[in-house]
């Protein structure tokens, strides 16, 4: 397989409470990885474990090695500015900065040092293409961004993450603030964006990782019970655990 990130006998702790244990997992590229299981169970530490996100939680300790293009990025020479440029994360609820509609995609570039003002608006006009915004701002891109609907402003995250040019998206729950119609849309430029990045998507909806999974992470109390192809996984899973948790029964 082609894998987009190898995570190896990785264990994490907070304050001596075990999250995370003993994950295994290779997981293919450009693909849209659902990660589910119950509430509490650890899908978003996993996730911000990816690019290093957890580091500031007191009391965190971590073994094992997550590599993601030959690189383990557990490794205490990662620069981690770089890490979250290419591994980009879309939170629950639109974080729009404080500023313009070109501001917020352009942020990263600019703060990377672009000042080229020719590819400063064709970044910005190709990100906002990639999710669908650019027919519905590009008239008012100077307008704030919190203006736009909760629905355009989680869009414009996005577009904000893709115009630091990553090569992975983590959204965790990123639909889960958003009316249908808007969840929808969001979900249909993902399953357009996996031609070019690998997207690992925690959910607890299951209807969703149905419509959007290529492949589907089951954790159950910090550790992973099953893993695999989304057609395998919701058409015939292995695990009586994983059975019961598509059945709704824990
Ligand atoms: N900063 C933190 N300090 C202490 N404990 C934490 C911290 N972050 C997460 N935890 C604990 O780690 C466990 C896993 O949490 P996590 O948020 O990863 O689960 P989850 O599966 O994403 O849950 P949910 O579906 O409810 O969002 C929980 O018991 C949680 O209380």
């Amino acid at each position: 397989m082609n894998s987009a990130i190898v995570i190896k006998k990785f264990n994490l702790s907070i304050e001596g409470t075990k999250i995370l244990t003993d994950i295994n997992l290779e997981l293919p590229k450009n693909q849209i990885i659902a990660i589910i299981g119950p509430s509490g169970c650890g899908k978003s530490t996993l996730l911000r474990s990816i690019n290093r996100m957890n580091d500031l939680i007191e009391g965190l300790e971590y073994t094992g090695s997550i590599t993601v293009d030959g690189d383990n990025i557990l490794s205490p020479n990662t620069d981690v500015t770089e890490i979250r440029r290419k591994i980009g994360m879309i939170a629950q609820t639109p974080n729009p900065l404080p500023m313009s509609i070109y501001e917020n995609v352009i942020y990263g570039p600019r703060i990377h040092g672009l000042k080229d003002k020719v590819k400063k608006d064709e970044i910005v006009k190709n990100s906002l293409e990639r999710v669908g915004l650019w027919e519905e701002v590009s008239t008012r891109l100077d307008a704030p961004a919190n203006k736009l609907s909760i629905g355009q402003q989680q869009r414009l995250c996005l577009a904000r993450t893709i115009a630091n040019d990553p090569n992975i998206l983590l959204c965790d729950e990123t639909t889960s603030a958003l009316d249908p119609t808007s969840a929808k849309k969001i979900e249909t430029e993902l399953l357009e964006l996996k031609k070019d990045y690998t997207i690992l998507f925690v959910t607890h909806i299951l209807r969703q990782a149905r419509r959007i999974a290529d492949y589907v992470v089951f954790i159950y109390f910090g550790e992973i019970v099953e893993h695999g192809p989304a057609e395998k996984i919701f058409g015939n899973p292995s695990d009586p655990r994983m059975k019961q948790y598509l059945e709704g029964s824990i």
